[in-house]
């Protein structure tokens, strides 16, 4: 089956197409989604910062307006990616995700980190340029590590002060320059519960745009420690039996999918699938 959503470096100069605008504030929406005719939200009176062609939807162009703030549009409103995330169509929250990792990088390069003078886009590549330099600066993705560690019918969930009231979810984290994979998994582990793991098994990975996380998944067994949990990072880390488990992150996440996994091979339930 053909993608509804493929990336593609779009020339700015052809008219027509869709268009999705982010501010601060989010993406503009009204009752027919996040996409716009494209001539038209450029009538509109925004306040554009940059214009980049992002990819086909349904065989139809789509650019991204980055905008300096939020303008008002009328009947319209602003929306964060999460809530696209958690709310829409999955398709959609693809564009979007894509849409404010583009954004967000071109807004963040549009100076030289070397020379500190104005960087322009390159044609047809995805790439910012810097000409007394010759440097070209790409879209910053972060490898991050995340892994439900389990012990039988336990696994280990933890909570971040961030999270959401009651939830508890697996463990993650940035990779460090020098690190494998299973490096950062081992530390990572270490530094928010100091519980050591073995049998690493990397279960699938998954484009996390918050902001520009990708996340590789791994299961890995308990192999001993006590838990202590990283202070200010973890504020609370447990054995849960699979049968009774706390509240668990959004089911189109990566965390919530290592759950589901693994309770449903515990339970010999038909495994859940990953959602892209
Ligand atoms: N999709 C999912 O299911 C899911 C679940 C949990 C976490 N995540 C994501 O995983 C990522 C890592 O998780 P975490 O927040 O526990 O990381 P972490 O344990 O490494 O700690 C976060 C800290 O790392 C530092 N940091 C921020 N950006 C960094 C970068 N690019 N490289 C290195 N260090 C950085 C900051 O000091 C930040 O407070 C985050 O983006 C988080 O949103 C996704
Ligand atoms: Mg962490
Ligand atoms: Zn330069």
């Amino acid at each position: 089956m053909t993608p509804r959503w493929t990336t593609a470096v779009l020339d700015t100069d052809q008219p027509g197409g869709w268009a999705v605008a982010r501010s601060p504030e989010g993406f503009l929406f009204d009752d027919n989604g996040a996409l716009f005719p494209r001539e038209w939200l450029k009538r509109q009176d925004l306040p554009i910062l940059a214009e980049h062609g992002i990819g086909h939807l349904d065989g139809e162009p789509v650019y991204l307006l980055e905008l300096r703030a939020p303008g008002d549009v009328p009947g319209c409103g602003w929306k964060g990616l999460r809530a696209f995330m958690l709310e829409g169509d999955h398709t959609l929250f693809k564009v979007l995700g894509y849409a404010a990792q583009i954004g967000t990088w071109a807004r963040e390069h549009r100076f030289c980190g070397n020379c500190g003078q104005a960087m322009t886009q390159v044609p047809r590549e995805r790439a910012m340029y810097c000409q007394p330099c010759d440097l070209r600066s790409y879209p910053r993705i972060s490898p991050s590590m995340i892994v439900l560690v389990t012990r039988g019918d336990e696994v280990l969930l933890a909570r971040s002060p961030r999270f959401v009231a009651g939830v508890y979810s697996t463990l993650a984290g940035f990779a460090e320059p020098g690190e494998s994979a299973e490096d950062c998994l081992i530390r990572e582990v270490r530094e928010e519960v100091q519980i050591e793991v073995k049998n690493i098994q990397y279960l699938g990975s998954q484009c996390w745009p918050f902001p520009h996380s990708m996340m590789l998944g791994f299961h890995a067994e308990y192999a001993g420690g006590e838990i202590v949990c990283q202070e200010d990072e973890i504020e609370d880390a447990q054995w849960f039996n699979v049968h009774e488990l706390p509240p668990l992150p959004a089911s189109r996440s990566i965390a919530r999918y290592l759950i589901d996994v693994y309770v449903a091979r515990r339970l010999g339930h038909a495994e859940p699938v990953l959602p892209g």
